[in-house]
């Protein structure tokens, strides 16, 4: 099971956390040459990145370069960087439709062509940051092979519909879309940044909606948020143990040629026994709660 719960912003110009970042150990590792690099810092920060990716402190870790949109003057030099870097994902931000994906994966087939790397390797996710990207969200999120996520942005969104961040009401019919697209399309959903790094209960309340919604995980900005991440998203001991019973009765119904069955009272059939399944190894991959 490949766990994709924490995606970790760090600013690409930022030299200092370009050289010690891998040590948190996020699921992914998201290098930024956007709105967290300034226009004059945005070549320098270019070559950080294509050097750090090179790094073989990088190599046991998943690599994102969020790059500029490919219609400003920084988009097609990042993408030279990230592909010929070897970047393992390219982070389209500010996705609107399904065309700037496309536009997207024709020249990072170009590039890979060029330097070599295999046609196809890269992998490409879109984060949708406006009313069109996410009302076009399932389009989006089907629109290449290469697609192995969509993610919601927060900060330009509400931005686009003329609101601001709140309790996550604001957030709920965009969270829903993104989320069923990214299902639709069989690849992951990641939600929001949570901005106050020293909020920790406001994080770990909204990391349990968003648990509970479905998403895989989240884009972060801060390493510190990165174990209250994972711990919550790790299933319970009482969850696990639960699950084992629920296997290990529905195996005992199988031998004896029985469908439906029940356990404590609780009825048990496919989907049931699917979700305990997912428990049990996602337990194996990730520990339980502590
Ligand atoms: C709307 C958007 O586009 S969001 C996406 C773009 N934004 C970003 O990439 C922001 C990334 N995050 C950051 O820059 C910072 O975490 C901030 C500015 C939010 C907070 O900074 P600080 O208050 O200094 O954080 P904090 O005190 O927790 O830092 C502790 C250590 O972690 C490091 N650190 C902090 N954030 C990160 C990060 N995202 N990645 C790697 N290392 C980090 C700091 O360099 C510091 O290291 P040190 O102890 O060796 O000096
Ligand atoms: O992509 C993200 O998660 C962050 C971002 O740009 C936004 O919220 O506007
Ligand atoms: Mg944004």
């Amino acid at each position: 099971m490949k766990l994709r719960r924490s995606m970790l912003f760090m600013p690409g110009s930022n030299s200092a956390m370009l050289s010690t970042a891998f040590v948190f150990k996020p699921d992914s590792i998201m290098f930024d040459l956007e709105d967290a690099v300034a226009l004059r810092e945005k070549d320098a920060a270019r070559i950080l990145v294509f050097h750090a990716l090179q790094h073989p402190l990088y190599k046991d870790i998943e690599t994102v370069v969020r790059i500029n949109p490919l219609d400003t003057p920084f988009g097609l030099d990042d993408l030279e960087a990230a592909v010929r870097g070897g970047a393992h994902i390219v982070r389209l931000p500010k996705t609107d439709s399904a065309d700037d994906v496309r536009r997207l994966e024709a020249e990072i087939a170009r590039i890979e062509h060029a330097c070599g790397r295999e046609v196809g390797s890269t992998q490409l996710m879109a984060a949708v940051e406006s009313a069109s990207g996410v009302v076009n969200a399932v389009s989006i999120a089907t629109s290449s092979p290469r697609m192995m996520g969509i993610a919601l942005a927060g900060f330009d969104y509400v931005m686009d519909m003329q609101t601001e961040r709140g309790d996550g009401t604001e957030l709920f019919y965009a969270r829903c879309a993104v989320l069923h697209a990214a299902r639709v399309a069989k690849i992951d959903a990641f939600d929001v940044v949570f901005s106050d790094v020293n909020d920790d209960d406001g994080f770990l309340k909204e990391v349990d909606l968003i648990r509970r919604l479905g998403f895989n995980g989240k884009s972060l900005i801060n390493p510190r948020q990165i174990e209250l991440l994972h711990n919550a998203y790790a299933p319970t001991e009482e969850d696990v143990e639960y699950a084992r019973r629920v296997v290990a009765a529905a195996d005992k119904a199988e031998r004896e040629g029985l469908g439906v069955i029940a356990l404590n009272g609780k009825m048990i059939d496919a989907p049931i026994v699917n979700h305990a399944r997912r428990v049990i190894q996602s337990a194996l991959a990730s520990g339980v709660r502590k």
